[in-house]
């Protein structure tokens, strides 16, 4: 039998390796607003830093933060928190984080992207560790906001102070992650899963699966708001169906003939052929050869995500959202 994962809760974890420590957050994003909310209502020291004083400045102004610049902050620092875009993140190490921090401040990462493909190379003296929540930072501050809690992934990657691990559950628990689970990993394995989740399943995967269905069904001649609540919109009540009750849940919440027809058409559709690609998307994280493609292509100005963003803005899938938006609101459950 495989080794079964190290799960810790809130009674493995201590926010004390933490208390007095200022923990700088870098970006104010997806996550870096999630964690810096989270950590300060967890009574946590938290700055946060950012490049300019942009629309992420005016909102943590809002939140009651005072922002200061990246290398001010980084100058406090006893834990810097990079919550900025991947791609991004060795640019502002290497002019702002590297020359300002302090001797052994720790380095703490929520994906393993720039350690695992070793485009940041940390100074020795310093712990590197990982919290990578399992799911989206508007979830993490709302699971949190209401007793919960979105679980994570830690890691260690350097340990000069023999702390790391404790460090990594304290902010875990700062963010409300070990209210659920946190399961221990490496750089490695997380950011290999975390980008296989996101293309083959979660983003990638979702969305063209139910893309496709869509076109399928419009280009066969119905109308495109039935196949919009068919294909698109029903997906989330089947999905939060699984998430309370796994899939045998939701197979029961479901008739029989589509428990017969989505047994069967199901592998008929995701079949052999689809397992290959997603082993070979797999091959392309492992290698290297995906990160390589995406910084390429972020040095040219992510002209793909510019021109995927805009082909999605105007398909026939959202301009049929957009006109169903008033009943979708309406049918919303109101407590
Ligand atoms: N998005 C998620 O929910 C999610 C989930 C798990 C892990 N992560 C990881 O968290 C980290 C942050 O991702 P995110 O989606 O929260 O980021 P994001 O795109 O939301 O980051 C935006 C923040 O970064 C700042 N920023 C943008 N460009 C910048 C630049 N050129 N220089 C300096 N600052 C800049 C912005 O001002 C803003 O404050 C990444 O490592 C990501 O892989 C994200
Ligand atoms: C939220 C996700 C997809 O899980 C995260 O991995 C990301 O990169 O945004
Ligand atoms: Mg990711
Ligand atoms: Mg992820």
């Amino acid at each position: 039998m495989k080794k079964l994962a190290k799960i810790y809760t809130d009674q493995d974890a201590s926010l004390d390796p933490i208390k007095d420590k200022k923990i700088a957050v870098l970006g104010y994003g997806n996550q870096g607003r999630a964690w810096a909310l989270n950590l300060r209502d967890s009574g946590l020291n938290v700055i946060v830093g950012l490049e300019r004083e942009g629309n992420s400045w005016k909102q943590a102004v809002q939140d009651g933060f005072q922002p200061v610049h990246t290398e001010d902050a980084v100058k406090q620092a006893d834990i810097i928190i990079f919550l900025i875009p991947d791609m991004v993140q060795r640019y502002v190490y290497r002019e702002k984080v590297q020359p300002n921090m302090k001797e052994g401040a720790d380095l703490v990462f929520a994906h393993g992207f720039n350690i695992h493909y070793k485009l940041i190379d940390p100074p020795s003296t310093s712990d590197v560790y990982m919290v990578a929540p399992k799911g989206p930072g508007a979830t993490v501050r709302d699971f949190y906001t209401k007793g919960g809690g979105v679980p994570a992934l830690v890691a260690v990657q350097q340990n000069p102070s023999g702390k790391a691990m404790e460090k990594a559950l304290a902010i875990a628990k700062g963010i409300g992650a070990t209210r659920a689970g946190v399961i221990e990993t490496t750089f490695k394995e997380e950011t290999e899963t975390d980008l296989f989740g996101e293309q083959t399943t979660l983003v990638g995967g979702v969305m063209e699966l139910m893309r496709s269905a869509f076109r399928t069904l419009v280009e066969l001649g119905y109308q495109p708001e039935v196949a919009y609540f068919e294909t698109i919109n029903e997906m989330k009540m089947i999905v939060d169906i699984i998430y309370e009750k796994g899939f045998t849940g939701m197979l029961k919440a479901v008739s029989d003939t589509a428990k017969y027809g989505g047994l069967t058409v199901g592998k008929f559709v995701i079949n052999e052929e689809v397992r290959k690609r997603m082993l070979e998307a797999a091959e392309k994280i492992r290698s290297g050869k995906f990160a390589e493609e995406w910084i390429e292509e972020y040095n040219r100005g992510s002209p793909t995500i510019k021109e995927g963003l805009e082909e999605i803005e105007n398909s026939l899938e959202e301009q049929t959202r957009r006109r169903l938006k008033e009943i979708i609101e309406r049918g919303k459950p109101k407590s």
